[in-house]
């Protein structure tokens, strides 16, 4: 399977404040579920992948570039699209205006933006509200458009963190459907979250965060299949993570 983007000895903080220390991770085409207790470093890691945090210690690769100049953050910047937890716009923007503009931030082409950006809406569903005007979308809309901002151009590398926090549950099942279609285009996407059952409705592999370090590596199946007998969680994937988080606990 092919690498789309490699963590080695990342060292990563704020101030004087380490927060991510020695975290190995590859990043592949499909789906990688981030989970991890609140805290554990998955934001600053996704913000790291996304190049906006240059790494303090080790090693970041994109594709074939090692990222260890803001000009090869640059450069590589047009692979990547990165959807935060709380994503900024300008309620008088339309739909169109906003990914459009994301377009630029991403150095996508002039000569290709419009097209990118008609097919980036046409993905999520908005194409009879392009000119609609963001503050007047409903929350689950703002949401679909702030992932056509982070897949206009095309990236192969999609970071989502916390894409479905406060999506009811018929948006939280048209976002999996993107996400699966995403996967079949053959994108990487990461997937930060604390709902386990997106966890298990849409990804390949699950990475477990916790104390920023990726503590555990490996398909949801074999995360269900860590549960211990009378472990907390309503479904199989949740008994697992439960049981490894205090599998954790006690070995600290
Ligand atoms: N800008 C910042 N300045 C200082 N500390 C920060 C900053 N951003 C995050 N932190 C700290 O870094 C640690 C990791 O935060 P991060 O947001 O990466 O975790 P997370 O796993 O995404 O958490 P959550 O699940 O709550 O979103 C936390 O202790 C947080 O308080």
């Amino acid at each position: 399977m092919e690498t789309v983007a490699e963590v080695r000895g990342l060292g990563q903080g704020y101030g004087r404040r380490q927060v991510i220390t020695d975290l190995n991770l590859d990043i592949q085409l499909g789906v990688l579920g981030l989970l991890g207790p609140n805290g554990a470093g998955k934001t600053t890691l996704l913000q790291t992948l996304a190049t906006i945090l240059p790494p303090r210690r080790g090693t970041l690769r994109i594709g074939t570039e090692v990222v260890d100049s803001a000009r090869k953050a640059r450069r590589v910047r047009r692979e990547i699209g990165y959807l935060p937890q709380h994503f900024g716009y300008y309620p008088a923007f339309s739909v169109y205006d906003f990914v459009r503009y994301c377009a630029w931030l991403r150095g996508v082409p002039e000569s290709e933006a419009h097209a990118a950006t008609v097919a980036a809406i046409g993905f999520v569903g908005l194409s009879e509200r392009s000119d609609a005007r963001l503050k007047t979308l409903s929350g689950g809309m703002i949401r679909r458009c702030g992932i056509a901002s982070a897949i206009v151009g095309s990236p192969r590398l999609i970071l989502l963190d916390e894409p479905t926090v406060g999506l009811d549950p018929a948006q939280r099942l048209e976002f999996r459907t993107l996400i699966r279609r995403l996967r079949r285009e053959g994108k990487a996407v990461v997937l930060s979250t604390h709902l386990v059952e997106d966890v298990a409705a849409v990804c390949d592999r699950v990475a477990v965060m916790a104390d920023g370090r990726v503590t555990w590596q490996g398909r949801p199946d074999e995360l269900a299949a860590l549960a211990v007998p009378g472990a907390e969680g309503d479904t199989a994937l949740e008994r697992g993570y439960m049981s490894l988080l205090g599998a954790r606990k006690v070995a600290v």
